[in-house]
């Protein structure tokens, strides 16, 4: 059965129908969803233009309840969906289940958002006037996700532009639509009125596309690369109306391991932060930068884990590492391993496609050692099972090599030392730092964010959404 977007409340029925491949089988396919265009976004922004005024004013009791619905709806399917994500994506079912899950909490945490209302009343500067400061909702919303959180992403945005009043037209990826459509459902049967929530399938370069130039579309956030995102800031600004718009996108995050770090826990960082979600996160290490006592046991301890991960099916019991999202990306990864290679990197660990029981984009963890930071693998974001090693001669230069790169979205160190914990904590040039934690793993009720090309406009998650999701208002008034 072929899918539907869902616009104004009503699923509709769609065209060019494209198959949702398993990328741990490709035989298997998740589902049939059509490719939407203008017509789709057409309508969708007139639901969502009509629907908006009565949202924005909408009691805040009955919106935090219908929030509740949706954090309860998803957490009672998080098995279902997690299954559904985890064939879809790649991503082991235990990791899916969890993102899952998070979504669930990330809803719950927004339904509170309504309730907590904030705003001024001030003096002014001259007598007989008043000043009030409050927010209201942006309007209708575009957002844009990738595939590699596919509830997680649209749950961090969705719930915020829900709780903050505005109407949401949502472009999930086309990679991963059928974990989106389990969302919609939820969201649809938790009683948001008709043209609150709309969903279009397709291609960004379409619907994406579409979004941006639509005159309605007051606001856009994305996620997902650097290119894109360039796109979509040029796009806004060039708008009549210009339009509101946040940008998460890469990293190539630095972990840090000093001399005087647990050797077990700098490796079981490295294997959490890298490996896990094949290593296809924002938020991954793709960059261990190693003091000199601590490196050839640091990289030996590491290759012996790395040779112990089972790669295989994201239903399997025992995979750590599941297959690549797509032939693109698992093509781009292995041209990066060559890129590596011919750079003068030495392919300490892996590097190849892995053969296993079902046909699928299988790729072995990968590990490059004697990588310097001005290589490719050290500068661009990889977004797979790939990190390298950079040696240091100390922690100064750690510093200086961690903070040497085009993206900021978080950086780690490993190590016993509160001085140097201290240090890094201050000057790294990243949105979020871990001191003796993955730098991937993030919580939901904090600001989620970066600098430099990882991140642009205001923060995600936690109270600080509001500040994309809102206008700030002044109000003067005569007082008499
Ligand atoms: N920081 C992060 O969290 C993430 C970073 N990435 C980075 O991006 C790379 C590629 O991943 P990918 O998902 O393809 O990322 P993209 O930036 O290509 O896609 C992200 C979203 O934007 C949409 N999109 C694509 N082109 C346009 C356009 N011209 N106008 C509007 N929307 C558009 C996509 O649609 P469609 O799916 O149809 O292409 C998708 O919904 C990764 O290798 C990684 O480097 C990816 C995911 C997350
Ligand atoms: O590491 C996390 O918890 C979030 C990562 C993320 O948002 C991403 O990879 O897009």
């Amino acid at each position: 059965m072929s899918e539907r977007h869902y616009i104004g409340g009503t699923w509709v029925a769609g065209q060019d129908h494209q198959p949702d491949v398993n990328p741990s089988d490709t035989r298997d396919s998740v589902g049939l969803f059509p490719s939407g265009g203008a017509a789709e976004v057409d309508a969708a922004v007139a639901a969502a233009t009509a629907a908006a005024p009565l949202w924005a004013r909408s009691n805040i009791q009955q919106r935090h309840d219908m929030l509740r619905r949706i954090a309860d709806g998803i957490a009672a399917a998080a098995t279902e969906i997690g299954t559904i994500l985890a064939r879809e994506e790649g991503k082991p079912l235990a990791e899916a289940v969890a993102e899952v899950q998070r979504a669930s909490q990330i809803f719950g945490f927004f339904a509170g958002e309504c309730l907590r209302q904030t705003g001024d009343r001030l003096a002014s500067i001259r007598d007989g006037v008043d000043i009030e400061v409050t927010r209201e909702p942006v309007g209708v919303v575009g957002i844009i996700t990738p595939w590699n959180f596919p509830i997680a992403i649209p749950a961090w945005k969705i719930a915020p532009a829900l709780a903050y009043g505005n109407a949401v037209l949502f472009k999930p990826a086309d990679l991963t639509p059928a974990t989106a459509l389990s969302l919609a459902r939820i969201i649809d049967q938790a009683g948001v009125p008709p043209g609150i929530f709309n969903m279009i399938f397709g291609k960004g370069r379409v619907v994406g596309n579409a979004i941006l130039s639509h005159p309605g579309v007051d606001a856009i956030s994305f996620t997902g690369s650097v290119n894109v995102g360039r796109t979509i800031a040029a796009a806004c600004v060039a708008s009549s109306p210009m339009k509101k718009f946040q940008l998460e996108m890469g990293g190539k995050n630095p972990f840090v391991i000093l001399d005087d770090a647990d050797l077990d826990l700098a490796v079981s960082i490295a294997v959490n932060a890298a490996y896990m979600s094949t290593g296809q996160r924002c938020t991954a290490p793709e960059r261990f930068i190693v003091t000199n006592a601590i490196h050839d046991r640091f990289v030996a301890q590491l290759i012996e884990r790395l040779r112990h991960l089972k790669v295989g099916h994201a239903l399997g019991s025992d995979t750590f590492v599941g297959p690549v999202v797509s032939q693109a990306q698992l093509d781009s990864n292995l041209a990066y391993v060559q890129r590596g290679c011919d750079e003068g990197a030495t392919l300490a660990f892996g590097g190849h496609r892995v053969a296993c029981d079902t046909p699928g984009f299988y790729m072995a963890p990968t590990l490059f050692t004697d990588a310097t930071n001005d290589m490719a693998i050290a500068r661009e974001e990889i977004f797979g099972p790939v990190a390298c090693v950079i040696r240091a001669k100390d922690y100064a230069y750690a510093l200086a090599l961690a903070n040497d790169t085009s993206f900021g979205l978080t950086a780690g160190i490993c190590t016993a030392s509160l001085k140097y914990a201290a240090d890094f904590k201050r000057n790294s040039r990243a949105g979020m730092v871990m001191v003796n934690l993955p730098t991937a793993g993030v919580d939901y009720h904090v600001p989620f964010g970066g600098r430099g090309s990882s991140s642009f406009g205001p923060r995600e998650q936690g109270r600080y959404a509001a500040e994309f999701y809102t206008s700030v208002k002044t109000a003067y008034v005569d007082s008499g």
